[in-house]
Parts: structure tokens; C-alpha cells; sequence
């Protein structure tokens, strides 16, 4: 019997229970060094396995022309040699459509034409795969194409022409045979070995759910391989399903048909720092059929619902592991029953969901979701991959290594530490040229050939070292031997068995010195690297903990230095903050570094030039206004003079006039006239007592008011209007008028005026009737008083005749007629000159006026302008009277609420003023009436 020890047997590292510190690493750093502690990173971890290259191996199996495939169309793919294949882009693809018409060449590991029967594929694909993992390594496979390219027919085939799966646990039974292990030992996590006691931690209940039907039988014709026979094998298996990136146990049991399904959490082994599925169903087989029977009930768990293209399309990630758990025969032939001597290894067969185009599956809902989700899985494999040999490349030229995308989906998480180098890979790439698009085929050739650019290392494997076993850990074999189930070949492996162990007595006969010198240098040297290793350790924690304290400190003192700057800098910046806002609010220069503030500060100051100069300018106005004013006001007296003087002159004219007239003309018609505007009222009570006769009294009270109403109708209005034509109807038709009672009532005055009267408009023909009146008046008898004293109209004014001679011809003799006439001139020229000054009066006022809304529109320009600038001006605080400033200067002021008091001052000397002028205005009205009315 070959030694387990032998150089060529591949072993793993000293096993551990999960529970049990890590084990260094084989190549560890130089130790006692003061090199800050570097964090692996995945380029790292590749230096630290033996640099024995094992890239990822890519197999193309090209579909068979299906049975009643019907186009004529000419396969798109050309096989060139046993690794080649060209694709040529047909005319209804997108490739041919978008991007170029070449051929596409891709090359395999190995290229398995569609007639490549299952055996063959096998052998030629995963064989090496279960030889490694019963070696104690792990191996991963998994079968990549799009949908209906044969995946699921490549990994589990059919009842009667298995695939890789049932075919790999097959050469797995059919290898270790005798060396089945009953040892209880399982596996548990990710790659950890745990003694169990009960027997239910086999789970073997789930046979139970297994069918009794027919399963498949690849047997027959499975090879074997030769095994290490230094252990015993136990075998178990899992079976899970990644759908919809929730993951399943499909050897769950429990869970009865309709209802939910138990998901499965992913956790973090703390020792490899990988990740496994909890609480899966791990079941113990100790047969083929056993094993067979739990991949048949997990098969027909899985999630599989027809979609367009393939009757029974898989649509979720189904992964099959074979998990084995060798424990170590020592030279004793006893088992080694400790499980920090069990070697776990594991094959996982993955069965991936098809990708798909969603145009060609006319998938929807929950159909879509799925789809989804696999496309998304699908695709972070192969970001992984592409990462992963960009990482390959830069770690060769020496640079960093980019983070693989192993956490964006469950799958890619699952296998991580497999593409990390823990084992090796093996990619199915299934080919369907017949019903399969170009485009989607051509996408899985490109993630192959990535894939296949792939490099792992192989992990370094320390020899076992079984001196130190516990004795109560072993276990005799011959023990385990009986509860073994039965082989056809126990005989001959029996008779092996015995004649292996003479053998080695020989061996051991001849060679007991040597071996013995040689075990005692082991366990010295042994010793020795413990100890160092011990020490090594201890020297490591205390770096590490000295690093890390001072690390701690310079964190924390960086930590408060930062908060103290940043509180100075903060308390500063506060400080700056209310020195700027205090001299805001008290309007002093500020001197400010912020580049904002710089350019507001200069705006505003430019503001305020420009508000200054304005203010000049308006204070030119004013001055400039006050000359004008003083001048005007100069020029209003010299007017105001010059009219006294004219009215002086004029009423002195007048008196001369009276005195021309009375001295020139002793015509009681002349007296009358003036009597008449004067005393009229006086003289009715007189001329009433008069009156004697009760009948003449009547009809002069009559005649009398007649004559009233028709003066006022006539003077005291603009125009001659209709009152006026129906008193003179009423006076016309007065019947007994006298020439006394004309004379009496002063009518005869009235008429007489009014036919000298010039009227503007006069449509009723007043005067004309007028002087008609007064000649007709004229030309009335005058009453002979009882005393024979000739009572006369005109008797105390003119002269008997003349009123009759003078109203008859309307002519008055030439030289009054000259006075008339020169008086006349004369007052046309006060009327004129009058109106001169009222026009230079109205035109002050003009000026006034414009002066004033000059100045008004000035003022609110200016407090709009502050109102716009939001400040006051400088000038304007420096020069005003602030009590008239709005108190907070913080409020918006208004255009109202600014005022200048000079500007106010000025406003009010000015409607003095123009109240002064109005005044003067009414009173040139007034002097002007009178004039007139003394001057008729
Ligand atoms: N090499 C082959 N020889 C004979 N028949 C094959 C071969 N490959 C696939 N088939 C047949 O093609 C059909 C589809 O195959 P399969 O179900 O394995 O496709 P798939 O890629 O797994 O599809 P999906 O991803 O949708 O599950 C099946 O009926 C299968 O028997």
C-alpha cells in the first residue's frame, strides 16, 4: 500500500475545524517588519498559490440539426479544425445589419461536433474535473448557451444517454467503491469539514421523496479512476436553484407543493472568506442510485416553464454539487476521524438558464422578470471574466487590481472563489446554429473566448502530518469495512489490501533505522517551526497592535486638529461675518476680501458717485431755480408796480373823465348812468314815495321791475340769452309807458346803455330793439306838471330837448364825441396792457408750475433710485436732515417716505406763491370789472 505521504499525492493543507484559528498562509510575509499591513487585494491572492498556470477550459458542443428542422438556410457556424469555429453573420442578423459581414473566428479548448456523443464529451470535458476533486480539490462546471442549445441535455441528458452529471457521480461511486467512508464527518459551509453524532445531519430522509421510477443508468459504461486508497470517501450532494436571484433548495422536502418556497441566505465563511449557501439539504449517498434518484428529484423541482423556443426551457440556475469528504487512513490502517483531517473537496455542476433576446421568447410578466434576471446574471459572469483577465494582465505588468463584480449577483457570488484560483473551471458553451439566432450565439462565443483567456493557480497543498493525531480520533478500519456496502469486488480488494500490507511490513523491515532517524529530524524540525511560527505570530500581534494604537493616535490627534482648525476657522469666518454686518448697518467703508463683496462694495460706491453727482447737479437746479425764482419774483413786483400805476393812472383817468363829464355835459342822462350802476336801489324807495297814484304806483313798480330784471338779465350774464328777449317782449309791450316813467324807472338809462353795449353774440337783437325803444321812449310827451313846470325824462341830467334830438339821431355832439372816443382808446389800451400782464402773469405761472414738477419728478426719481439701491445715499446722510430719514434705516424706503426739507421749503414758498398770484389774478378781475363798469 502506497504511503499517504508519497510526493505525488496531492493533499491539502493541515485541515482545521471551522472553529480553529486560520492557518497561515504558505507563503507568508517577511514577519517583524514595520511595513504598514497591506489588505490582500485579488491580484495579491493569485501571488500567494503556486504559480502552476491552470486556465479556465472552454468546450464548444455544437447542437444537432433538430428532427423536423425545416429552413434551408445553411448553418451560419463553420467548424475549421478541433479548436476553431467561424460565424458567419447572416443577412437577417443585426451583426450583418450594424457592425461587419466578416466572419467572426472563435477558438475553444476543444470544438465537439454535433454527432460528439455524450461518453465521449465526458470523457473529454469533465473527467479531469472529478479526478481533481476526488484528489480533494474543487472543480466547477458550468454549461453556457442560449436557450434550447442543449445545455440541460449536455449536463443531465436523458433516461437512456446520460449526461456529465449522472455520468460524474458514476466514476465517483464507481471509484471509491470499498474506500466509502461511514466516518461521520460532513461537510458544512463552504469548505469546512464537522463531526456530527446524529444521523439525521445525513438528511437522507429526502430519499424518501425520490420516485421509484426508472433513473438513469450511465453506469455500464463509466470508467473508474484510480483513487487515492489512503482514504475513505464520503459522498454527499446538494442541489439548489439561483431563480430569479433568490436561491432554493431543491432537495427541499418540507415545503409542500402551492406554497412558498424557502429562500436561502448566502453567508461568509470567516475562514476562506467565501461564501455558501445556509441551510441547504446536504444529503449523504452512499450509491449511485441514491445519488441518481436526489439529481432526478431536484430535476423535476426545478423551476421549468415552456417558453417559445424550448418546450421545456430551464429558467433558473440549477447547481448540482457532489461534495466529498476524505478522512485519512493512517499506516495503521485506522481511519482518521477528526475533522481537522478531513480534506473536503467539491465538484459543482451548474446548469445556467438560457439567455434569451426577449423579442424571439415573446416572454412578458413574471415570463420577462425571469428573463431578466437571467440576462443580468448572465452578464455579471462575464463583466467577471473580463475583469477578471484585465486583473491577470495588469498584475503581470505590476499595477493594481481592478474590483471583480463577484457581489452584483448571486451566481457570480457563489463561485467567486473558484475564479479566484480555488480549483479549476470549466465552461460548456452550447451551440444551437439551426433555430438560434446569430446575434445571441455570437454573444456567448465572445464571453467564452473571454472565459477561456482566464488563468487560476492552482492553491499550494501542504503534505498531512498525522503524527499528532489523537488516538481517540482514529477509528480501525476494518471496523468501517463491515457497515461498507457490498461490492462484487471486496474479494479481490481484500486480497489487495492484505498483500499491500505485507508489502509495506517488508519495507517498513528493511528500512526501520532510516525511517526512524527520518521521523525523529521531522518531528524536530517540526518543533522547531512551530516554535517559530509561535513566535512569528506573537511578533505579528504586536506589530499589528502597535500599528493599529499608533494609527489610533495619529487618527485621533489628526482628527482633533482638524476640529480645532476647523472651529478657528469657523469662529473667524463668524467674526468676519458680524464685523461685516456691523459695518453694513453703520454705512462705513468696508474693507472686504470676498471677491463678491469687493464687486458689490464697488458697485455701490459707484452708485453713490453717481447719486452724488446727481445731487449736484439738482442742487445746480435749485440754485439755478432760486435765481430764476428771485428774478421772477423781481419782475412780479416790477409788474405788480407797473400795474399800480396803470390802475392809478386809469382811475385817475376815470375821475377825469367824471369831471369831463360833468363839467362838459350837464346831461341828467350822463348822471343816471352813473347813478344808475350805483344807487339804483337806493333811488327806487324815493322815486316810489313819488308815486302817488296808486294805479301809477302799480305800473311803475312794474316798469321798474321790468327795467331790473332786464339789467341783470343783460350785464350780469356772458351772453344775451332768452330771459332777456322775453323781458324786452315784456317791456316792448308795456302799455302806458310815459316819458316820465321811462324816466323814472331809469329805463330810458338802461336802453341807453344797452345800445352802446357791444355784445358778442347777440341773437335776440337786444340792442336794436334797444335803441328802437329809446328812440320810441324819445318820442313821448312829457307831462305837464300842474305848477306849468315841464317835467323832463331827462330833467336832472339833460336838458329838455336834447335827450329827444340826441336819441331821434343817436348822434352826440363832436366833442364829447372826441372825449368818448379818446377815453374809449384809452381804455383799450389798459384793456391791452392788462393783458399783458396777465399773460406775463399766467406765463410766471407756467414756469412755476414746470419748475415745480420738475423738482417733484426729481425728488421721485432720487428716492426711487435709493429705493432701487437699497441705500441711502452718502451724500444724502451727510448733508440732509436726518430727522426727516425714515428711523430703520434697514427698511425699504419708500418714495414717499424720503423727502428733502429744502425741496419741502421750496414747495411751500411756491404755493404761497401761487395762492399769491391767484389772489392777484382775482383781484386784476375784480379791479378790471369795476373798471369797466365805471368806465360805461
Ligand atoms: N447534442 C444533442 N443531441 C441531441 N439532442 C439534443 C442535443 N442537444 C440538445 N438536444 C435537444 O434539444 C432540446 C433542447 O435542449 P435543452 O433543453 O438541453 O436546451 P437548453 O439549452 O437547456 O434550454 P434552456 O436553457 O431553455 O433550458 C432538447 O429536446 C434536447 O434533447
Amino acid at each position: 500500500m502506497n504511503s499517504p505521504f508519497s510526493a505525488s499525492t496531492p493533499t491539502r493543507a493541515p485541515p482545521r475545524s471551522f472553529l480553529s484559528p486560520k492557518p497561515r498562509s504558505p507563503n507568508p510575509l517577511p514577519k517583524h517588519t514595520k511595513k504598514p499591513i497591506k489588505k490582500l487585494t485579488d491580484a495579491d491572492r493569485y501571488t500567494h498559490y503556486n504559480p502552476e498556470k491552470e486556465p479556465i477550459k472552454a468546450y464548444l458542443r455544437i447542437r444537432p440539426k433538430p428532427e423536423n428542422y425545416q429552413s434551408i438556410e445553411e448553418p451560419y457556424i463553420e467548424i475549421i479544425d478541433d479548436t476553431q469555429v467561424s460565424m458567419t453573420p447572416p443577412q437577417n442578423s443585426n451583426a450583418y445589419r450594424t457592425r461587419h459581414r466578416a466572419p467572426e473566428r472563435y477558438r475553444f479548448t476543444k470544438v465537439f461536433q454535433d454527432r460528439t456523443n455524450q461518453t465521449t464529451f465526458f470523457n473529454e470535458t469533465i473527467f479531469d474535473l472529478v479526478q481533481d476533486v476526488l484528489l480533494g480539490n474543487n472543480a466547477l462546471l458550468f454549461a453556457y448557451g442560449v436557450t434550447n442549445s442543449g445545455k440541460t441535455f449536455s449536463v443531465m441528458g436523458k433516461v437512456d444517454n446520460a449526461g456529465l452529471l449522472p455520468r460524474s457521480l458514476g466514476l465517483i461511486f464507481n471509484s471509491i467503491n470499498e474506500y466509502q467512508s461511514k466516518t461521520k464527518i460532513k461537510p458544512a459551509m463552504h469548505s469546512l469539514a464537522q463531526v456530527y453524532e446524529c444521523e439525521d445531519e445525513e438528511n437522507r430522509h429526502v430519499l424518501n421523496s425520490c420516485s421509484n421510477e426508472e433513473i438513469l443508468q450511465p453506469l455500464d459504461e463509466t470508467p473508474t479512476i484510480d483513487i487515492d486508497p489512503n482514504f475513505e470517501y464520503g459522498i454527499w450532494v446538494s442541489f439548489i436553484e439561483v431563480y430569479n436571484e433568490q436561491v432554493y433548495d431543491l432537495l427541499d422536502t418540507m415545503t409542500k407543493p402551492g406554497n412558498k418556497r424557502k429562500q436561502l441566505q448566502l453567508k461568509y465563511e470567516q475562514k476562506s472568506g467565501n461564501k455558501y449557501v445556509a441551510d441547504t439539504n446536504t444529503v449523504k449517498v452512499k450509491t449511485i442510485q441514491e445519488a441518481l434518484a436526489i439529481m432526478k428529484l431536484g430535476q423535476q423541482n426545478r423551476q421549468v416553464f415552456s417558453t417559445l423556443m424550448n418546450q421545456t426551457s430551464s429558467r433558473s440556475h440549477s447547481i448540482f454539487t457532489i461534495h466529498v469528504v476524505k478522512c485519512p487512513i493512517d499506516e495503521n490502517n485506522f481511519v482518521i476521524e477528526d475533522p481537522n483531517y478531513a480534506i473536503v473537496s467539491k465538484l459543482s455542476i451548474v446548469d445556467l438558464a438560457g439567455s434569451e433576446r426577449y423579442k424571439n421568447t415573446n416572454s412578458s410578466g413574471q415570463r420577462l422578470k425571469e428573463a431578466g434576471n437571467i440576462n443580468k446574471s448572465l452578464m455579471v459572469l462575464g463583466q467577471c471574466m473580463e475583469v477578471l483577465r484585465v486583473n491577470q494582465i495588469k498584475a503581470e505588468m505590476g499595477k493594481n487590481a481592478a474590483i471583480v463584480p463577484f457581489r452584483h449577483s448571486k451566481l457570480t457570488e457563489l463561485f467567486k472563489s473558484t475564479f479566484e484560483g480555488d480549483g479549476k473551471a470549466v465552461i460548456i458553451v452550447n451551440v444551437n446554429p439551426f433555430d438560434t439566432g446569430f446575434d445571441e450565439n455570437s454573444h456567448v462565443m465572445k464571453f467564452a473566448a473571454v472565459a477561456k483567456d482566464v488563468t487560476t493557480w492552482k492553491q499550494f497543498k501542504p503534505k498531512l502530518d498525522l503524527q499528532n493525531v489523537q488516538v481517540n480520533s482514529k477509528r480501525p478500519r476494518n471496523e468501517t469495512k463491515e457497515l461498507l456496502p457490498e461490492s462484487p469486488d471486496e474479494e479481490e480488494y481484500v486480497e489487495d489490501v492484505e498483500e499491500g500490507e505485507e508489502e509495506e511490513e517488508e519495507l517498513n523491515d528493511d528500512n526501520d533505522y532510516f525511517v526512524d532517524s527520518l521521523i525523529t529530524q521531522l518531528n524536530d524540525l517540526r518543533n522547531k517551526w512551530i516554535d517559530a511560527e509561535t513566535r512569528a505570530t506573537n511578533a505579528e500581534i504586536d506589530v499589528r497592535a502597535q500599528v493599529s494604537k499608533e494609527n489610533d493616535n495619529e487618527l485621533r490627534k489628526m482628527e482633533e486638529m482638524y476640529l480645532l482648525a476647523l472651529k478657528r476657522e469657523s469662529d473667524m469666518m463668524e467674526s468676519q461675518i458680524s464685523n461685516r454686518l456691523q459695518l453694513i448697518a453703520d454705512n462705513k467703508d468696508i474693507n472686504v476680501t470676498d471677491e463678491r463683496e469687493n464687486a458689490f462694495l464697488t458697485m455701490l460706491h459707484q452708485r453713490q458717485q453717481t447719486v452724488a453727482e446727481e445731487m449736484n447737479v439738482l442742487r445746480m437746479h435749485i440754485k439755478d431755480f432760486d435765481t430764476t425764482r428771485q428774478s421772477m419774483l423781481a419782475k412780479i413786483a416790477d409788474l405788480e408796480k407797473e400795474n399800480y400805476k396803470e390802475r392809478q393812472h386809469s382811475q385817475s383817468l376815470v375821475i377825469e373823465l367824471q369831471l369831463q363829464t360833468n363839467n362838459h355835459e350837464s346831461s341828467p342822462m350822463l348822471k343816471s348812468i352813473e347813478h344808475a350802476t350805483e344807487d339804483e336801489d337806493d333811488e327806487d324807495h324815493d322815486m316810489l314815495k313819488e308815486n302817488e297814484d296808486p294805479k301809477s304806483l302799480e305800473s311803475f313798480n312794474q316798469f321798474l321791475s321790468l327795467r331790473k330784471q332786464l339789467r341783470r338779465s343783460i350785464f350780469k350774464r356772458e351772453e344775451l340769452c332768452k330771459d332777456a328777449d322775453d323781458i324786452m317782449n315784456q317791456v316792448e309791450q308795456f302799455c302806458g309807458v310815459t316819458f316820465k316813467l321811462a324816466k323814472e324807472t331809469k329805463m330810458g338809462k338802461l336802453l341807453k346803455l344797452i345800445a352802446q353795449e357791444e355784445f358778442e353774440k347777440d341773437p335776440y337783437q337786444i340792442r336794436n330793439r334797444a335803441v328802437k325803444l329809446f328812440k320810441r321812449y324819445a318820442q313821448l310827451p312829457t307831462s305837464i306838471e300842474k305848477n306849468g313846470t315841464e317835467s323832463s325824462m331827462m330833467m336832472d341830467s339833460v336838458p329838455h330837448e336834447l335827450p329827444r334830438q340826441a336819441f331821434a339821431s343817436m348822434t352826440i355832439n363832436t366833442e364829447e364825441s372826441q372825449d368818448f372816443h379818446n377815453l374809449r382808446a384809452e381804455n383799450a389800451k389798459l384793456k391791452q396792457k392788462i393783458k399783458l400782464l396777465n399773460k406775463g402773469q399766467n406765463r410766471l405761472k407756467e414756469a412755476f408750475e414746470n419748475t415745480k414738477n420738475h423738482q417733484d419728478v426729481l425728488m421721485m426719481d432720487e428716492s426711487c433710485t435709493n429705493k432701487a439701491s437699497n441705500t441711502v445715499p452718502e451724500v444724502f446722510h451727510q448733508q440732509q436732515d436726518m430727522s426727516l430719514v425714515p428711523e430703520a434705516m434697514s427698511d425699504e424706503p419708500t418714495c414717499t417716505e424720503i423727502t428733502k426739507p429744502g425741496v419741502a421749503i421750496e414747495q411751500h414758498v411756491i404755493d404761497d406763491y401761487e395762492s399769491d398770484i391767484n389772489e392777484l389774478l382775482k383781484q386784476k378781475m375784480r379791479h378790471k370789472r369795476r373798471r369797466k363798469l365805471r368806465s360805461r
